[in-house]
């Protein structure tokens, strides 16, 4: 994509639907790879719902002003400043699987452990990757979503572009066979993507919104 954003809506739109493209052939490969290696033997099982013309996927584009402790404080006076600077709440997200590009500003954490959060270093020429609350009912658990959220910078405005390869809204989520066995038995209980959209909705961000739908 340019480093400018054009005038002309129609050059945006395509540029737009150009990167969509190409993203979503990354995340059918990176899915097709992950299903090798899970041994299931559909390969295609995780990348057809992204690729299915119905699908809900969603290119989301990001951006956090920088926030002084002044504005902090002139805003809220009883907010510390640490409150203030979460730019997007702790969540996992809902879909499959994430793409996600940023400029050279950070602020993306994860937390593989309650409360401790682990800064991402900001590239902006790589792909951050983020398995979804779908894929994780889909592997069975052998994926985890991931609990990350996005800090404001102090001086430099962060930006960052999000790919969510999701399923059609009507779509089965369901484990294959591959990946339940009498040792490791279903996890969660089949689902369609609008249902779990729906839920997702109706509770907090920082929800551990795919606890429902566990057996
Ligand atoms: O801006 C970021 O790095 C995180 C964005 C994010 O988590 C999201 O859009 O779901
Ligand atoms: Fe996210």
């Amino acid at each position: 994509m340019s480093k400018n954003i054009s005038n002309d809506p129609s050059k945006f739109s395509s540029s737009v639907s150009g990167y969509t493209e190409a993203v979503r052939e990354l995340a059918c490969e990176i899915l097709e790879l992950m299903a090798e290696g899970l041994g299931v033997h559909d390969t295609l099982v995780f990348s057809s719902l992204i690729r299915d013309l119905d699908s809900d996927s969603i290119l989301r584009l990001n951006h956090y002003p920088p926030i002084t402790i002044r504005d902090c404080k002139d805003r809220d006076r009883s907010s510390t400043y640490n409150h203030s600077s979460v730019g997007f709440g702790e969540h996992t997200d809902p879909q499959i699987l994430t793409i996600l590009r940023s400029n050279d500003v950070g602020g993306l954490q994860i937390s593989l452990q309650d409360g401790v959060w682990i800064p991402v270093t900001p590239d902006p020429s790589a792909f951050c990757v983020n398995v979804g609350d779908v894929l994780e009912v889909m592997t069975n658990g052998r994926f985890s979503s991931v609990r990350h959220r996005a800090m404001t910078n102090s001086s430099k405005p962060r930006m960052s572009m999000a790919y969510f390869g999701a399923p059609p809204l009507n779509a089965w989520i369901v484990a294959p066979p591959d990946v339940v066995t009498p040792q490791r038995p279903s996890l969660y209980r089949p689902l369609t993507w609008a249902e779990y959209k729906k839920a997702t909705y109706s509770l907090r961000l920082g929800a551990t919104r795919i606890g429902l739908f566990r057996k």
